[in-house]
């Protein structure tokens, strides 16, 4: 099963603190970084080119949902940029998501390059099954919401889904075995769970089957970022069961 280096999420609000944990985190193996809306909003393009520039492999996560065409139009330009994952909310539906990796595809092949993995956002992890039934109004579980949403993402030419590392096994009983599932809501041990709700520490998220974990705060706003970089890298990727 392919296993990914930790996806590192720079959710900061500056240039010059972004720059500075794209410095720091230059060791081996080399984190993904997952650059978000508030970098992305504030910097556009010239974030993504400064790790890049570094390089790091990208993981551009805007979680795009609106209209097919919409969708498909903003994906061929973020196509064009080079990176390596890139995510689109399953909730927008079938149709959507299919003319997402229309357009993200087609915006690659435009410029020459190969086209980034299209992740689709499942149930967000920090969401329960609270809020999923009292303010969704969603009659499935949890846990059959995300294996529906991974299905249909799938079939509408997704690479893999984000989820919790909880669902990794029910997602793989529904789609094939290269499907990529992407897990979040990450921490160590008797760290703080912040608004994440379904957390599993980086040695569970091995176990369960996670293909990469996406680590942010644990991460960025410890006081050694590169400390806690190695230690949750080598609990998921080296760390004996
Ligand atoms: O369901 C999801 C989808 C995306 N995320 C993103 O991952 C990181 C997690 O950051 P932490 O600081 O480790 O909580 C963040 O950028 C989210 O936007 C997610 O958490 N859950």
């Amino acid at each position: 099963m392919k296993r990914y280096s930790p996806m590192v999420a720079i959710d900061v609000a500056t240039k010059d603190e972004a720059i500075s944990l794209f410095d720091q985190l230059t060791v081996e193996p080399r984190p993904i970084l997952k650059l978000g809306m508030e970098l992305y909003y504030h910097f556009g393009p010239e974030i993504v080119r400064a790790a890049q520039q570094r390089g790091f492999k990208i993981f551009l996560d805007l979680k795009l949902h609106d209209i097919p065409n919409t969708v498909k139009r903003a994906m061929f330009v973020l196509g064009q940029l080079g990176v390596d994952f890139t995510t689109i909310h399953a909730a927008g539906g079938s149709e959507m998501v299919a003319a997402g990796a229309a357009g993200l595809r087609a915006g690659a092949a435009a410029a020459g390059l190969p086209a980034p993995r299209l992740l689709a956002i499942t149930q967000l992890t920090s969401i329960d099954e609270a809020a999923l039934h009292n303010e969704q109004h969603v009659d499935l579980s949890l846990v059959e919401s995300v294996q529906n949403y991974a299905r249909l993402a799938e079939g509408a030419g997704a690479d893999g889904v984000v989820c919790s590392a909880r669902e990794v096994q029910a997602i793989r009983q529904v789609t094939g075995p290269d499907f990529l599932c992407v897990t979040p809501g990450i921490r160590p041990q008797n760290a703080a769970k912040g608004d994440q709700k379904r957390v599993v520490t980086p040695r569970q998220a091995r176990q369960l089957g996670s293909n990469a974990i996406v680590v942010g705060r644990p991460i960025t706003q410890s006081g050694n970022p590169v400390k806690a970089y190695e230690q949750i890298e080598h609990d998921f990727l080296e760390a004996e069961d």
